[in-house]
């Protein structure tokens, strides 16, 4: 199976070109940020670290427990301290969590299984995939688009694109560069590309996944059925052994 990480910056396009790819093209993904928000779900391990770290006063004031993500945003984005210790929380779980997934793709028979992951490079996780596809626009759009997204100001907006490392930087790190500096229709046409390259180099050992499930039952059946016949082999022996001495 091809694992492809599929990154950019925030507000970049990830999620509406991973969109694309699920729904246009009927690629598996795995998002990050989805994960992200199951692994801190009260009464998880990572909720309970956060909490100590970060206080009570993370939380919404609903009596939900859950996270006031965004009064959690605005501390950790403007501060690299603090957002190292959430990330020392929360990357691990994720970490897991996303190999859990892809493991369960290749199983179920994938020819290709997409991780949306906004920190692909910053986490060094870009050396763990097969194919590397960056979303770039420029600073201005991106500001542009995060600003209008989330409704936040200028200067919260800056602290977020800051904390990340530079879309100009990251596309060296790809194996492929989607540009989405203009509008969905051109989006649509790159990622339909995107999409039959993917599937050209996927090829076909992917069609022996199915083959792991089935081979790990008949060994398991092997490695009983052979001890069996060894204890009854040494038995026979034993027998034999004892009636020759009598
Ligand atoms: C800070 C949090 C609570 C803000 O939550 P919120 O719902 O407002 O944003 P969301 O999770 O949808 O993230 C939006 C975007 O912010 C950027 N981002 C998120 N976390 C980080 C981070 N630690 N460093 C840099 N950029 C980040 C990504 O581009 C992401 O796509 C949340 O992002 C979080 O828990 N971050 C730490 C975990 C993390 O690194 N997630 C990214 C994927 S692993
Ligand atoms: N080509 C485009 N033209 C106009 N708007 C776009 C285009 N691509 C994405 N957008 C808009 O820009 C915003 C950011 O896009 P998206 O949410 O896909 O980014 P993202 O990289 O997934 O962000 P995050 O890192 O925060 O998860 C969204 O409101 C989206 O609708």
């Amino acid at each position: 199976m091809l694992v492809v990480g599929l990154t950019g910056g925030i507000a970049s396009g990830k999620s509406t070109v991973s969109r694309l790819l699920s729904t246009k093209h009927k690629f598996p993904i795995v998002d990050a940020d989805v994960i992200a928000r199951d692994v801190v779900q009260p009464g998880t391990s990572a909720h309970k670290k956060i909490i100590k770290h970060f206080g009570e006063d993370v939380l919404l004031k609903d009596g939900s427990r859950e996270l006031d993500r965004k009064k959690l945003g605005d501390v950790i984005f403007r501060d690299a301290s603090k957002r190292k210790v959430l990330n020392g929380i929360v990357h691990p779980a994720v970490r897991w969590a996303m190999f859990t997934a892809v493991i369960k793709h290749w199983l179920s028979g994938e020819s290709v299984c997409i991780l949306d992951v906004p920190l692909l490079v910053e986490a060094n996780l870009w050396k763990w995939v097969g194919w590397v596809v960056v979303i770039y626009c420029s600073r201005e759009i991106q500001t542009k688009r995060l600003i209008d997204r989330d409704n936040i100001t200028v200067s919260a907006a800056q602290d977020r694109l800051s904390s990340q490392m530079a879309l100009t930087d990251k596309v060296g790190y790809a194996d492929k560069v989607i540009d989405n500096s203009s509008g969905v229709i051109e989006l649509e046409r790159q990622v339909a590309e995107l999409a039959a390259s993917l599937r050209a180099k996927a090829g076909w050992s992917w069609r022996l996944a199915w083959l792991v499930p089935p081979a790990g039952v008949l060994l398991a059946i092997w490695s009983l059925a052979s001890r069996a016949l060894l204890r009854y082999i040494g038995n026979k022996r034993a027998a034999r052994s004892r009636k020759a001495r009598l």
